[in-house]
């Protein structure tokens, strides 16, 4: 054993000193000799090609390695009993464990029974930390591709499923056959089957929406902003007896989506008196985001229960689809961090993870999308006769100047193109914020379905546009506006 180690000794201060040698010898060449000079470059040349060339084959294996690994780890159903991914969690991991051990060649293998374990573990950003702190480099770095392969495919994926069917629209990216670059390229909605003037096209509920504080002091349901008129036994939360429903249905609904986290009359003291500057502020000004948003999170986090009750993890979360509509990009201003402060304090509180969830970039991403693709409710009764300007400095997205009640955020909806001549119209049949889409020229199928942002009337095209302009800060490229000359 000694003798063997003096031997590496020997044979590395050797190497070492021939080394330097070459060195020297090479730098002399280098310098007084020009076709060796000249001889190196084409070396050098051929080198640093045939090194991309191995890099190239070595990425393209790992490439390969990674999109197998993936396609392996997600061939079996996961499972969505806790004992069983529990279960599924622990064999998973010591499977990986021991095909490491077992060498290079079981690498790929064990990455797929870790991605298992991962897919599996409840905090997958914390399992990651251990896998970085545990498993040797290069079975971590098939596990971070596969992370970034499927998150990636997962994505590309989105809108295989989305809208659902029954919603007898698709999204597409449009005009047809444009990318990206175009810069008429949108993303829109396009006519599963052909309509006729006065058919439902669709009809959606939204995931969140907002009475105006223009109607404070008037009659309308807290939840679905229904007019009460008419309404014999609305019902009222029993604790804060601030808001009244339409009925009992609407405030368990609005209890379960948000009102335990926003009732002013919480025996939580700091709860209590949070939320009630939430709604003092929504009463007192014009804002209806932030309230929106509220009641947004928490609607998020119910349904974010509901589903990993039911075991559907593997759906789309309620926060990427929000994420894949578009949103306009806010300077944050004093009165957001405020408001958002005060929201992961309500809402963030509850949930391990969710208050640095919601930061300020969030917040402002969640308001983005309100302002750029919330609707005017338009549910009627005695008390609303608001322009849809007067609903809130923010401007919302309204066919119709008057009979505003409030703004609501669709998922669906929110891919609706403005058009000048549109070809549909949204509108509240049951007198709440339930949005019922409407055919309002014959639609053909696969042709692009329209909604006006604005009154449009029979305006002249600069005072459309600048309207457009300066609510939505649109510039307007329908037909009308510009029309296709072939
Ligand atoms: C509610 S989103 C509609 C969906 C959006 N096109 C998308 O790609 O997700 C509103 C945004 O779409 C674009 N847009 C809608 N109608 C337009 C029009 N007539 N001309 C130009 N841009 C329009 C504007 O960028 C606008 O802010």
């Amino acid at each position: 054993m000694k003798n063997s180690t003096l031997a590496a000794l020997i044979a590395v201060g050797t190497l070492g000193v021939a080394s330097l040698g070459y060195v020297f010898y090479f730098d002399y060449k280098r310098r007084n000799d020009p076709s060796f000079r000249r001889k190196l470059k084409r070396e050098k040349k051929k080198a640093q090609k045939a090194k991309q060339e191995v890099e190239k084959i070595t990425q393209a294996q790992r490439e390969i390695s990674i999109d197998r690994a993936l396609t392996r780890a997600l061939e079996e159903p996961l499972p969505t009993d806790v004992a069983q991914k529990e279960k599924m969690f622990l064999e998973s991991v010591s499977l990986g464990e021991s095909l490491f051990a077992s060498g290079e060649t079981k690498y790929e293998d064990a990455a797929v029974h870790f991605y298992r374990a991962l897919k599996v573990y409840p905090d997958p950003i914390e399992l990651i930390t251990i896998y970085q702190k545990t498993i040797p480099g290069p079975v971590l770095t098939i596990i971070m591709g596969m992370l970034a392969r499927d998150v990636k495919r997962r994505q590309e994926s989105y809108y295989d499923t989305f809208p659902d069917q029954s919603m007898q629209v698709k999204a597409a990216g449009l005009p047809k056959g444009a990318d990206k670059s175009d810069p008429k390229f949108h993303m829109g909605l396009v006519a599963a089957k052909d309509f006729a003037v006065g058919d439902i096209i669709y009809v959606e509920k939204p995931e969140t929406s907002q009475l105006t504080p223009a109607l404070k002091d008037a009659e309308y349901c807290e939840f679905c902003l229904k007019p009460l008129e008419g309404i014999e036994h609305p019902a009222a939360c029993g604790k804060c007896s601030l808001f009244k429903y339409c009925s009992a249905a609407c405030k368990d609904t609005a209890y379960d989506e948000y009102h335990r986290f926003l009732c002013p009359g919480s025996e939580d003291a700091s709860t209590a008196s949070s939320a009630k500057e939430l709604y003092q502020s929504w009463a007192e000004g014009k804002e209806l985001a932030p309230l929106m948003i509220a009641k947004f999170f928490g609607h998020m986090i119910t349904t974010e229960q509901k589903r990993q009750l039911a075991g559907q993890e593997s759906d789309y979360t309620l926060w990427e689809r929000t994420e894949h509509t578009t949103t306009l990009l806010l300077p944050g201003k004093p009165t957001d961090q405020a408001h958002q402060v005060r929201l992961a304090a309500l809402i963030g509180q509850q949930v391990p993870g969710l208050e640095e969830f919601m930061n300020e970039e969030r917040y402002l991403s969640m308001k983005g999308r309100i302002l750029r693709n919330a609707i005017a409710v338009r549910s009627g009764g005695e008390a609303a006769g608001v322009a849809a300007s007067a609903a809130s400095e923010d401007y919302v997205r309204s066919p119709a100047d008057a009979g505003v009640t409030g703004a609501a955020l669709y998922l669906v909806s929110s891919y609706l193109t403005h058009s000048c001549a549109p070809n549909a119209e949204p509108s509240f049949l049951d007198h709440d914020h339930v949005l019922t889409l409407k055919a309002t020229r014959p639609i053909q199928a696969g042709e692009e379905i329209t909604m006006s942002y604005i009154a449009v009337g029979d305006r002249p095209t600069p005072a459309r546009q600048a309207e457009l302009m300066e609510k939505f800060r649109l510039h307007c490229t329908c037909p009308l506006c510009e029309p296709v000359t072939e």
